[in-house]
C-alpha cells in the first residue's frame, strides 16, 4: 500500500485555516486531521482531544524532551505541537494528514518530510485579516494585536511554501485545495 500525503496548512492568525479544515471534512474521505497539544487555555466550547490536547507546561515539556511531538514551535506566549506517532501510523495506513499549523513549526516539518505538500493561506487583505480575528472574538486586543504584529513577517515566509491560496470564500479556498490534494496525487514520483 502506498504511503499517505502529509498536507501542512499554514498562515496568520484569523486567516481561516480552522474554518477551512472543517469545511474540508465533509468533502475529503481520505483526509485525517492532526489534534495539536497545546499549553493554551481552552476556548469557550473547544474540547480536550478534539480542538487540541490541552496541556500542563510540564506535560508539554515532557513530550517535548520525549521526542512524542514531531515539531513544535511557542506563539504568542503558548507552546503548540503535533503528536509524531499519529502522523507516522496515519501516513502509513495510506491516508493523508492535514496539519493545521503556523509558520515556524511548517518549516520544521519540512525539514524533516521535505516530500510533504506546504500549502500557504492568505487573506485577500490584511485589514480584512484584521477583520476577521477581530470578529471571531475569543482573543484579547492585546493577543489580537500581537498576532497580527507577527502576521506580515509569517506571509513573506510564503515563499517557503509549494503553494499560495487566497482564502476570499471558503468554498473557493476549498476547492482550491482540493485541486491540489487531488493533483498531487496524480503526480508522477521518481
Ligand atoms: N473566507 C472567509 N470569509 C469570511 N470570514 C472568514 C473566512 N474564513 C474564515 N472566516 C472567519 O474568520 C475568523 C477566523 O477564522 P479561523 O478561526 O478559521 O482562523 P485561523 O486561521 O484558524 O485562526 P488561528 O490561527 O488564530 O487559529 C472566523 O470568525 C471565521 O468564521
Ligand atoms: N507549530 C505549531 N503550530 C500550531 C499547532 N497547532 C496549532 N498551531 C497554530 O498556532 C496558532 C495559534 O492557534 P490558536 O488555536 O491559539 O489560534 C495558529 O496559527 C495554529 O495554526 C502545532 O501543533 N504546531
Amino acid at each position: 500500500m502506498s504511503k499517505g500525503l502529509l498536507i501542512v496548512l499554514s498562515g496568520p492568525s484569523g486567516v481561516g485555516k480552522g474554518t477551512v479544515c472543517n469545511a474540508l471534512r465533509g468533502k475529503m474521505d481520505n483526509l485525517v486531521y492532526s489534534v495539536s497539544a497545546t499549553t493554551r487555555v481552552p476556548r469557550i466550547g473547544e474540547e480536550n482531544g478534539v480542538n487540541y490536547f490541552f496541556k500542563s507546561h510540564d506535560e508539554f515539556k515532557y513530550m517535548m524532551e520525549n521526542e512524542q511531538l514531531l515539531e513544535y514551535a511557542e506563539y504568542v506566549g503558548n507552546y503548540y505541537g503535533t503528536p509524531r506517532d499519529f502522523v507516522e501510523d496515519t501516513l502509513q495506513s495510506g491516508k493523508d494528514i492535514i496539519l493545521e499549523i503556523e509558520v515556524q513549526g511548517a518549516l520544521k516539518v519540512k525539514e524533516k518530510f521535505p516530500e510533504g505538500i506546504f500549502i500557504f493561506l492568505l487573506p485577500p487583505s490584511l485589514d480584512e485579516l484584521k477583520d476577521r480575528i477581530c470578529g471571531r472574538g475569543t482573543e484579547t486586543q492585546a493577543t489580537i494585536d500581537h498576532r497580527l504584529s507577527v502576521a506580515v513577517d509569517e506571509i513573506g515566509l510564503v515563499g517557503h511554501y509549494d503553494y499560495a491560496v487566497v482564502n476570499d470564500q471558503i468554498d473557493q479556498a476549498c476547492k482550491r485545495i482540493e485541486s491540489i490534494v487531488i493533483a498531487e496525487h496524480c503526480k508522477v514520483r521518481g
